[in-house]
C-alpha cells in the first residue's frame, strides 16, 4: 500500500465522523476524482519518545503491515492507501458505516441464538483467516466488530493497532488488550498467540448472548483474578433460555491452558455454529431469545 506525503485534502473531501479510538478519529471521506467513499482513520503520531499521547510509528506500521497482508477477506476491513503529515498518519480504509454490532443488537427487540451464532460465525471466519497466517488481533472486543452497512448483517473486524504476527513456538509476551477481554496468559505474562484471540471471542459471545460480562469485577485486579481462576458462571437471570449448545461453545473457549482451548477451526465445526444437520429437525437455537 503506497505511503503518500501529498496533501490528503487535495484528493478527498472530509465528511462526518464515524467513530473514534484512543488516538484516532475516523471520518467518512469521498474521493474527489471518483466519488468513491472511504473511512479515513486519522492517527495522531507520538511527538516525543517519552510522551504518552499519540501512537508510535512502529505501532502504526504494524497496523498497516497486518492490514496489507490480510486485506481482502470479507470479515476484515480493507486498507487502500496511507497518507502522512507531520502530526498524523491517515489510513484510507474500506467504508464501514453500520456502526458497532452491539449497538445494532441492543436496538433490535430480540435476537435469537441462530442470528447470534451467524454473527459469531462471521467473526470466526475472519479470525481463522488471520490465524492461518499466525496473525493475532489481540484486541477482539464488541466495539471492534462493526456492521458494514446499517440494517445489514455483514460484519467487519476493525482496529488492528495491537495485532501482530506470532508464529507458533515464539515466546511473545506482552501486557496488552482490554482487561475485560484478556486471556489468562496475558494476565500471567505468559506466551500469547492465536489462542488469546479465542478466549476474547468467548467473552464476546457471552456478552452477545446475555449482555453481561463474564469476568468483569469491581476493580481491574478483581477482573484479572476472575480471569486467572477462570471464575465465571452462566447467571440464570441472563442465561435461563440459552441453549446447552451455546453454553458448551463458550465453555470450550474459557479454558485456561491455551493449548487445550478451542481453535477457530474447532469452533466452526461446533454444532452451535453449524446448526442442526438435517434440514427438517427443529433448530433449538431458534426463538431461544437472548437477553441483551
Ligand atoms: N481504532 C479504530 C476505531 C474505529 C475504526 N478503526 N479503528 C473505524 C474503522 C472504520 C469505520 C469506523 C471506525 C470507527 C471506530
Amino acid at each position: 500500500v503506497p505511503w503518500s506525503d501529498d496533501l490528503f485534502e487535495k484528493y478527498y473531501d472530509i465528511c462526518e465522523e464515524l467513530g473514534s479510538g484512543q488516538f484516532a478519529v475516523v471520518r467518512r471521506v469521498v474521493c474527489k476524482a471518483t466519488g468513491e467513499e472511504f473511512a479515513a482513520k486519522f492517527i495522531r503520531k507520538r511527538r516525543y519518545a517519552t510522551s504518552r499521547r499519540g501512537v508510535t510509528r512502529a505501532h502504526i506500521e504494524r497496523e498497516v503491515d497486518v492490514l496489507t497482508e490480510i486485506g481482502g477477506h470479507d470479515a476484515i476491513i480493507r486498507l487502500f492507501a496511507v497518507f502522512e503529515t507531520p502530526s498524523e498518519v491517515i489510513l484510507v480504509l474500506e467504508l464501514v458505516s453500520g456502526g458497532e454490532l452491539f449497538d445494532h443488537v441492543c436496538a433490535k427487540e430480540c435476537l435469537d441464538e441462530a442470528e447470534a451464532a451467524a454473527f459469531i460465525k462471521q467473526i470466526l471466519l475472519g479470525v481463522k483467516h488471520l490465524h492461518s497466517r499466525y496473525i493475532c488481533h489481540l484486541d477482539l472486543k464488541p466495539e471492534n466488530v462493526m456492521l458494514k452497512r446499517r440494517g445489514e448483517t455483514q460484519i467487519k473486524l476493525i482496529d488492528f493497532g495491537l495485532s501482530r504476527r506470532i508464529p507458533p513456538g515464539s515466546q511473545t509476551k506482552d501486557m496488552i488488550g482490554t482487561p475485560e477481554f484478556v486471556a489468562p496468559e496475558i494476565v500471567n505474562f505468559e506466551a500469547l498467540g492465536t489462542a488469546t484471540d479465542m478466549w476474547a471471542l468467548g467473552v464476546v459471545t457471552y456478552i452477545l448472548l446475555s449482555g453481561g460480562s463474564p469476568f468483569l469485577g469491581q476493580t481491574r485486579d478483581e477482573t484479572f483474578c476472575n480471569i486467572t481462576a477462570v471464575d465465571y458462571h452462566f447467571d440464570d437471570c441472563y442465561f435461563h433460555s440459552t441453549s446447552a449448545l451455546a453454553k458448551d461453545f463458550i465453555r470450550r473457549l474459557f479454558v485456561r491452558d491455551p493449548r487445550k482451548r478451542a481453535t477457530a477451526e474447532d469452533c466452526l465445526r461446533h454444532p452451535w455454529i453449524t446448526g442442526p444437520d438435517a434440514e427438517d429437525t427443529v433448530d433449538p437455537r431458534k426463538n431461544a431469545e437472548i437477553s441483551i
